[in-house]
């Protein structure tokens, strides 16, 4: 049989074939971390202290005997993945060659149930059907007139469906606080100068306030009022350096030194945040303090590609923004349309997070 037009060669058809392949099953490999996580077994291998053998990590899980070559097979994968690495252990637990152990990773670290900065709650929540169903319905939703695909599927807004179903607003909480503490960790760590002179700052869209309390416990000169909807911080207690405000961050914002949002603008389109900049000039604009500013946590996504891995992570995120909420992630150059819309002077980024960066935005 003939190759396909513009395919040359047979390694080139097979490549190809790979190709393909490879994006049709890459779903199993977030479906075998699921299976991990919610089978705990980065808790046994971490509680087992030293490298476990199949067979102990099957007598410790709680699955049907006869299927221990099955989780063979599900280890095989995830130490391919790095998230599990094997070593050779003795009868006495003494490395040597007689018998492979599993270890975690710095992977699979961050998979432990009590590790504070843990992601599990976030993986489990972002591998739940009610987020990837959405995504079945992705060509559905391009023919149609809905906002998102998760419309399209649920009936409702990812925000209406959170104030609904109440087991489910309590695991993206979850998720959203192990994404809080991790933060909050690595901006005091690595970004203290950025908070530094601030006097008072108001966290936008703050959630249960986890960055505040972060924030105030290492600057406790400031005063940090969490701005949130109602519902959000009903029932909330503050103390004397930190403060819940029910209220909507379109209509205004308290004020303050700083405005810090962080992963709020990614949820809203260009308009929406570009109203949401100019109500946080206003909260910043009547404050004395030579450096007041907005602190803004978000992706800035790289168009110059050349960190491939990263790029198509922040890529992920973008079609994730699309699929489940109205928003976006956005390059340098479209952050700079957005600040300079809303009569702001001048802009830093500092990619200290990983994939996402701190933007300081000036009036
Ligand atoms: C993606 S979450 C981010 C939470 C938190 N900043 C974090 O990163 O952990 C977006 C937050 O914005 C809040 N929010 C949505 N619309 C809002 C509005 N109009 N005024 C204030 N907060 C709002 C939601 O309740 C939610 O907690
Ligand atoms: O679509 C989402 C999902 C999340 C999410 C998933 C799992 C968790 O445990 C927590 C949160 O977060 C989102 C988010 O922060 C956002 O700004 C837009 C969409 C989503």
């Amino acid at each position: 049989m003939a190759l396909p037009n513009d395919i040359e060669s047979t390694s080139e058809l097979l490549d190809a074939q790979a190709h393909v392949w490879n994006h049709i099953f890459n779903f199993i490999n977030s479906m075998s971390l699921k299976c991990a996580i919610q089978l705990g077994i980065p808790d046994i291998i971490h509680k087992h202290n030293r490298p476990i053998t199949l067979s102990q990590l099957v007598n410790a899980l709680p699955i049907n005997k006869l299927k221990s070559q099955c989780l063979d097979r599900l280890m095989r994968i995830l130490t391919h993945s790095k998230f599990f690495v094997k070593v050779k252990i003795s009868e006495d637990g003494n490395v040597n060659e007689d018998e492979d152990g599993y270890c975690l990773t710095p992977a699979s670290r961050l998979l432990l149930r009590d590790e504070p900065l843990s992601v599990a709650p976030f993986a489990l929540a972002m591998l739940d059907p009610i987020l990837l169903d959405p995504f079945n319905h992705a060509s559905e939703w391009f023919q149609n007139d809905h906002s998102t695909a998760f419309v399209t599927k649920h009936g409702r807004t990812i925000w209406e469906y959170l104030g609904i179903e109440e087991w489910w607003n309590g695991l993206f909480n979850e998720g959203m606080a192990s994404d809080a503490r991790f933060v909050v960790s690595v901006l005091i760590k690595e970004c203290k100068q950025v908070f530094e002179g601030l006097k008072s700052m108001v966290d936008v869209g703050g959630g249960t306030g986890l960055v505040a309390k972060g924030i105030v416990d290492a600057f406790p000169d400031m005063k940090c009022v969490v701005l949130e909807l109602p519902h959000v911080v009903a029932g909330l207690e503050g103390d004397k350096n930190l403060s819940y405000v029910g209220g909507d961050m379109f209509e205004s914002i308290p004020h303050a030194d700083a405005v810090f949002l962080k992963w709020i603008f990614h949820d809203w389109t260009d308009e929406d945040s570009i109203k949401l900049l100019k109500r946080c000039k206003e909260a910043i604009i009547s404050s004395d303090n030579n450096c007041r500013k907005v602190i803004i946590v978000e992706m800035v996504v790289n168009d110059q590609k050349h960190d491939y891995a990263a790029t198509e992570t922040q890529l992920l995120f973008d079609m994730l923004m699309m699929i489940e909420v109205t928003g976006k992630e956005r390059t340098e150059k479209e952050w700079a349309k957005l600040f300079f819309a809303a009569s702001f002077t001048n802009y830093k980024i500092t990619p200290v997070l990983g994939l996402r960066s701190v933007i300081e935005v000036f009036p």
